[in-house]
C-alpha cells in the first residue's frame, strides 16, 4: 500500500472506532477536537487523492448504524450532519459559495447556537406525539419513544389552532449544565457512575432500555427544524418555522435569530462566544442556515450534509494533555483535594495547567497516574476537571507494564504532616442508624497546628462563643498569620502591645490604609491595649468554651458542653477511646471518631500543652453524668404519629429536657405520648394505669420549657 493509502485506511479505522464508541456506546475515548482533527486529515487526503475516495468512507456517512436494542425507525426525510468551519476564512468560503451560486451578495441566514446533545426526530400525527427516534446513521434511527415521553420539555400534544396531519419536529435533547453538575456531585457522593460530559449524559440517558432511568435524568430539549410535514402550511423561511414551532409548544433557543452576510454571521459568532460560559448549557459552536427555503433547495446537499448550512465551531471544551504530577491541596477547613498538574493546554479558549480530581474516590475510579494522557474538560465557571484517562496511551516499560503505579492518597497532611481521616457526609440519620455518602472527603486532623487551617482555627478560637477575644477581627488574624506573628492559637498569648501596633502598621501599609492610621495613632494604641487585655482575660475560661474553641470537626457548643459535663476535666477527654465516647448521650459514632482522632494527633496535644503553659486555665471537677432538666429521671414512651413533628424529633426534645426515651411500655414508664393511630403501646399504658399525653399536652409542655 502507498503511504497515503495506508494512512487513509488507518484514519478510517480510527474514526469508525471513535464513531462506534461515541454514537453506539455513548462512551467516547477521545475528545471531539481529536476526532475532528482525524476527520479533517482524512477529508484532506481524500481530496488530494481522489482515487482513494470510497462510498463507505466515514467522510460520506452520518453517525453510526442504529443499535439492535431498539426498534428501527426509517427517516423519510434523512437526518443529516453539518459541515464544519473552524475559522473565519472557512465561513467566508461558505458565504461566498452561496453568494456566487445564488447570485445574491448578502444572503440572509438563520443563526442558532449549536447545542451539544443528541439529535432526535419527534413525529406528531393529528397533533399527538406518536413516535420519537434518534438520528442513527441518518437513514434509520432508533425508536426511543417511551424515553422521550419522560422529557418534560417535549410536548405530548401540539398547541394552537391548525393541527397538522403529520409533523416531524427535529431538535436536540441535551442536559443543562446545572443538572449535569448536580447529577455528578450526587454520583460522586453515592459512588455511582459519573457522566463524562453533558453530551454523553444526554445520549446515554436517552438510549436506555428502561424509561425510568431516562426519567430520572435532567434532560431538556430545543427544536431547530422539521422532517416530514403534511397538512400544514410551511412558512417561506426557516426563522418563521422556529417561531411557529414555539407557538406549537416547543422550546426554541432564545439565542436563535437571523443575520445577513459574512459580517452578520461573524458578529453573531463573537456575541454568542462571549456568552458561551454563562449559558446554562454546553454549545460547541453556532449553526448558520440559509433562511429562505427556496434558496436552501437551490443549494441542495452533498452526501452527508446540506450545502445551505454550516456549523461554526468554538474552541473545544475538552482536550487531551498529560499529567505531570498529582498533588494534594489542603483547604482552609482541612479538606484534602487532589489536583492534577497538566502539561499546559488550551481548553475552551483558556490555558489550563491544573485540573481537579475531586477526591480520593474519583482518583481511584479514574485510575489516574502520573504520565497518563487524560481528557480535561472546562465548561462555564466550573473548575477544569479530568474526565477520563486514555489508557492506551499510558507510558509502559518494555515488558508492557505501566511505568507508574496506581496513585496512593497520602495518609499524612501534605501541609503539616498530621494524620488524615476519611469523613463521610451523613446522608440520613434515623433510629435504625446513620446512612453515609459513599464518597469520602479526606481531611487533616491537625486542626490546631496545620498551616493551611491556621487562619480558620484562629478566627474560630477568638470568636465570641469560643474564647471571646474582642477586637481581633479576621483582617488582623490574616495579618498576624501572613507576617508570621503567630503559628498556632497558643502564640496569641505571647503577643505584646508593640507586636500588635507593628502588625497593624504593616497590615495598613499592605492594604493601603496608611494615612488614616497615622492620624488615628492614638486610637490604634487604645485598640492594641484593649486587645492585649482581652487576650489576657480570655485565659480564664471554662472547659466547655475551651473544647468548643479547639475547633474539633463536628463538635459544636452543645457537644462541647456535653463533653465537659460528662468528663468534668480535659485529661480524661483527651484519653477517651471512641468506644467510651459513643457511650455519651448525643455523641454518635461520627463525632466520637472526630474527637478521638483530634486528640490522637500529637500536634494538637502540643498546642493544648502550650495553651496551658501560656496560662489558659479553667475549673475542673468530677463527671456529672446524671441527666438534668425538668424530666430528669423520667422515662417516656412515644407511640403513634404526631402531626407537628416526627417521633424522633419529639424524642430528641424530651431527651434534651432530661427524659429517657424508651421503646416499650412497662411499670417503669413515667408517661406515654400518644399520637394518631397509637396501637398496642397505648393499650398497655392504659392497662398499667400510666399517664397518657396527647400531642397538645406535649406541645404545651415543650413550649413551657422553651423546647418547642
Ligand atoms: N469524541 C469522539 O470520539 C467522537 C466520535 C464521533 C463524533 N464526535 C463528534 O460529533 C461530531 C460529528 O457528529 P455529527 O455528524 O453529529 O456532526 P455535528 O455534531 O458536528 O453536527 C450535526 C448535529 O448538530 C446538532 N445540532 C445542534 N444544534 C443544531 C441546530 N441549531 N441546527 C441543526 N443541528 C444542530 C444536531 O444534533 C446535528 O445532528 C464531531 O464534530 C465530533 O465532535 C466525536
Ligand atoms: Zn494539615
Amino acid at each position: 500500500m502507498s503511504e497515503p493509502a495506508a494512512r487513509v485506511a488507518e484514519l478510517r479505522r480510527l474514526i469508525e472506532d471513535a464513531n462506534y464508541r461515541y454514537h453506539v456506546l455513548d462512551d467516547p475515548a477521545i475528545p471531539d477536537a481529536e476526532y475532528d482533527a482525524l476527520m479533517r486529515e482524512l477529508e484532506a487526503l481524500e481530496r488530494e487523492h481522489p482515487e482513494l475516495a470510497a462510498e463507505d468512507s466515514p467522510t460520506r456517512r452520518v453517525g453510526a448504524a442504529p443499535s439492535s436494542a431498539f426498534a428501527p425507525v426509517r427517516h423519510e426525510v434523512p437526518m443529516l450532519s453539518l459541515g464544519n468551519a473552524f475559522s473565519d476564512e472557512e465561513v467566508a468560503d461558505f458565504v461566498q459559495r452561496i453568494a456566487r451560486e445564488l447570485g445574491e451578495p448578502e444572503p440572509e441566514f438563520s443563526v442558532e447556537p449549536k447545542l451539544d446533545g443528541l439529535a432526535i426526530s419527534l413525529r406528531y400525527e393529528q397533533g399527538l406525539f406518536v413516535r420519537g427516534a434518534t438520528r442513527g446513521d441518518g437513514a434509520t434511527g432508533e425508536d426511543v419513544t417511551a424515553n422521550l415521553r419522560t422529557v418534560k420539555a417535549i410536548p405530548l400534544r401540539l398547541r394552537g389552532g391548525q393541527v397538522p396531519a403529520v409533523l416531524e419536529v427535529r431538535g436536540e435533547v441535551y442536559m443543562p449544565r446545572a443538572g449535569f453538575e448536580a447529577w455528578n456531585a450526587r454520583m460522586r457522593e453515592t459512588g455511582g457512575k459519573v457522566l463524562a460530559n453533558p453530551r454523553n449524559g444526554a445520549a446515554g440517558s436517552l438510549r436506555q432500555l428502561d424509561p425510568k432511568i431516562t426519567a430520572s435524568r435532567p434532560l431538556a430539549f430545543f427544536a431547530y427544524g422539521l422532517g416530514v410535514v403534511e397538512g400544514w402550511t410551511l412558512p417561506a423561511r426557516h426563522s418563521q418555522t422556529l417561531r411557529a414551532l414555539r407557538e406549537l409548544g416547543f422550546p426554541v433557543s432564545p439565542e436563535a435569530g437571523t443575520a445577513r452576510g459574512l459580517g452578520g454571521l461573524l458578529a453573531y459568532f463573537r456575541a454568542v462566544g462571549e456568552r458561551r460560559d454563562s449559558l446554562p448549557y454546553d454549545i460547541d459552536g453556532v449553526v448558520y442556515k440559509l433562511d429562505r427555503y427556496d434558496q436552501q433547495k437551490a443549494m441542495g446537499f452533498v452526501s452527508r450534509a446540506p450545502r445551505w448550512a454550516i456549523a461554526h465551531k468554538f474552541p473545544a471544551q475538552e482536550q487531551l494533555t498529560t499529567v505531570e504530577a498529582i498533588e494534594v491541596q489542603v483547604g482552609r477547613t482541612g479538606a484534602l483535594t487532589p489536583v492534577a498538574r497538566l502539561a499546559p493546554v488550551q481548553v475552551g479558549g483558556v490555558t489550563v495547567t491544573n485540573a481537579t480530581l475531586h477526591n480520593a474516590d474519583q482518583i481511584a475510579r479514574l485510575d489516574v497516574r502520573v504520565g497518563d494522557t487524560v481528557i480535561v474538560r472546562r465548561a462555564g465557571d466550573v473548575i477544569p476537571e479530568v474526565v477520563r484517562v486514555v489508557e492506551e496511551r499510558r507510558p509502559r516499560d518494555r515488558r508492557g507494564r505501566p511505568l507508574h503505579p496506581p496513585y496512593e492518597f497520602p495518609d499524612r497532611c501534605p501541609a503539616c504532616g498530621s494524620h488524615t481521616e476519611a469523613v463521610r457526609k451523613v446522608l440520613r440519620q434515623t433510629r435504625a442508624g446513620v446512612e453515609y455518602a459513599e464518597g469520602a472527603t479526606i481531611v487533616c486532623t491537625g486542626g490546631l497546628y496545620c498551616p493551611a487551617q491556621r487562619k480558620q482555627a484562629l478566627v474560630h478560637f477568638a470568636s465570641r462563643r469560643a474564647m471571646d477575644i474582642d477586637g481581633l477581627g479576621e483582617r488582623y488574624i490574616e495579618a498576624l498569620v501572613d507576617f508570621g506573628y503567630v503559628k498556632t492559637v497558643a502564640d496569641l498569648y505571647a503577643l505584646t502591645l508593640d507586636d500588635f501596633l507593628e502588625m497593624k502598621r504593616r497590615a495598613d501599609e499592605r492594604d493601603g490604609t496608611v494615612p488614616e492610621t497615622v492620624r488615628a495613632g492614638k486610637i490604634a494604641t487604645r485598640w492594641a491595649e484593649n486587645l492585649v487585655e482581652a487576650i489576657a482575660a480570655s485565659k480564664a475560661t471554662t472547659l466547655e468554651r475551651l473544647l468548643f474553641a479547639l475547633g474539633i470537626r463536628d463538635v459544636g457548643e452543645s457537644t462541647a458542653r456535653t463533653l465537659a459535663r460528662w468528663f468534668g476535666a480535659l485529661e480524661p477527654i483527651m484519653a477517651a477511646s471512641e468506644a467510651e465516647l459513643v457511650e455519651i448521650p448525643d455523641v454518635g459514632p461520627v463525632v466520637a471518631a472526630r474527637i478521638a482522632g483530634f486528640f490522637a494527633e500529637p500536634h494538637n496535644r502540643e498546642v493544648i500543652a502550650a495553651l496551658r503553659r501560656a496560662g489558659v486555665h479553667w475549673a475542673e471537677g468530677g463527671p456529672q453524668r446524671a441527666a438534668e432538666g425538668p424530666l430528669a429521671g423520667r422515662t417516656v414512651v412515644l407511640t403513634g404519629a404526631l402531626s407537628s413533628m416526627s417521633r424522633d424529633e419529639a424524642g430528641a426534645r424530651l431527651q434534651a429536657l432530661g427524659a429517657k426515651v424508651a421503646g416499650s411500655v412497662s411499670r417503669k414508664t413515667s408517661f406515654v405520648v400518644a399520637g394518631e393511630a397509637a396501637g398496642s403501646k397505648l393499650d398497655k399504658a392504659r392497662e398499667l394505669g400510666i399517664e397518657v399525653w396527647d400531642e397538645d399536652r406535649l406541645l404545651a409542655f415543650l413550649n413551657g420549657h422553651g423546647a418547642a
